[in-house]
This record gives structure tokens, C-alpha cells and sequence, in this order.
């Protein structure tokens, strides 16, 4: 008699989803606010938004991908500091590598900036399909997630607001 199915469906799971898992959150102990630390003086104090950066990130329920876009802005200060766009994006890819759920990805990005920036304004919003909702559980793949986290004048001023939803929605 040949080996149980499903003890041989098994083999080696356990090793390989160990070793897959960890090659998905290398980098955890990476301090993602780091990538803040350069910053330049561009004497800009208009917004800056970068849309559509690819992300990738790990349900914390269910291990599975949630994957889409964020699209992150922020309003410098008086003294127009500003911080490389391509920082923007590794902001979301670090605090993308925890196992997360979607709201907390949004707001962490956007308290970064606030810290380390001090912006006058900041607009993040992420829109992403859930793994978890499309291959397993009620089965709707397709189904988008639309999150945002607005912080300092974005928060306040409904017009700053409505500018900046305008050129998400716009691109
Ligand atoms: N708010 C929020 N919920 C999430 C996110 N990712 C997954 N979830 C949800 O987390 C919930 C976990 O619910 P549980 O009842 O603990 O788990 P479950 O029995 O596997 O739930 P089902 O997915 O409905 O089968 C589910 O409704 C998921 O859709 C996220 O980023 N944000």
C-alpha cells in the first residue's frame, strides 16, 4: 500500500512554508521611518502626491496577499522640506511587509510623514484586493478595498481635500 495522500500532499510543507514566509518578512526589523531621514530643502510648498505605487502586502488573518496601489501626498512645511519621491514608495513597502490589515497600512504611512516631515498636509489612500476575500472564505474575487488617511490640512480644509482626491481620480 502506497503512502496516505494526504500525509504525501504534506511533505515537506512545513519546511517550505517556514522558508517561504520568512524570505516574505525579511526586512521586518527594518525601521521603515528611516527611509525619512534624508531630506531636502526644495522650497516647495505646494503638494506633492505620487500615485499608483504597487502594493503588496500579507493579511495578519489569513497569511494570504492583499495587493493594489497607494497613492501618497503630502503638503511640505513653511520651510519647504521635502523628502525623495522614491522614499514614498519604500514607506509603503516596509510598513507593507508586516503581516497587516489595510487600514493600519494606510495610517501608519501617513503618521510617518507627519513625523518625520512635519508637513502642513498628508493624503494616503490604498486601494486593494484581498486574497483572503477571493480564493477562500465568501469567494468575491474582484472585490476592492478603498481605504484613505488624511492628516494636518487635508484633514481640515475640505478644498485642500477635494484637490488632491481630484488628481488621484484624474491620473
Ligand atoms: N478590516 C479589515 N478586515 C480584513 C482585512 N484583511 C482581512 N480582513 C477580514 O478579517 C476578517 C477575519 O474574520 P474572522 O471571522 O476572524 O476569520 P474567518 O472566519 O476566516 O472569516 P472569513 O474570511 O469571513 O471566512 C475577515 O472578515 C476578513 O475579510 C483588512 O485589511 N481590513
Amino acid at each position: 500500500m502506497g503512502e496516505d495522500p494526504i500525509r504525501e500532499g504534506l511533505r515537506d510543507t512545513p519546511a517550505r512554508v517556514a522558508r517561504a514566509y520568512q524570505e516574505l518578512f525579511a526586512g521586518l526589523y527594518i525601521d521603515p521611518d528611516s527611509v525619512l531621514d534624508k531630506t531636502f530643502d526644495e522650497s516647495h510648498e505646494e503638494l506633492v502626491l505620487v500615485t499608483d505605487i504597487p502594493m503588496y502586502s500579507t493579511c495578519e488573518h489569513h497569511l494570504l496577499p492583499f495587493h493594489g496601489v497607494a497613492h501618497v501626498g503630502y503638503i511640505p512645511n513653511a520651510e519647504g522640506q521635502v523628502t525623495g519621491l522614491s522614499k514614498l514608495a519604500r514607506l509603503v513597502d516596509l510598513y507593507a511587509r508586516r503581516p497587516q490589515v489595510q487600514e493600519r497600512l494606510t495610517s501608519q504611512v501617513a503618521d510617518a510623514l507627519v513625523r518625520k516631515l512635519n508637513p502642513r498636509g498628508v493624503i494616503v489612500v490604498m486601494q486593494a484586493e484581498h486574497l483572503c476575500m477571493g480564493m477562500r472564505g465568501i469567494k468575491k474575487a474582484g472585490a476592492l478595498t478603498t481605504t484613505s488617511a488624511v492628516r494636518g490640512l487635508m484633514r481640515d480644509s475640505a478644498s485642500t481635500r477635494a484637490e488632491a482626491i481630484e488628481l488621484i481620480k484624474a491620473r
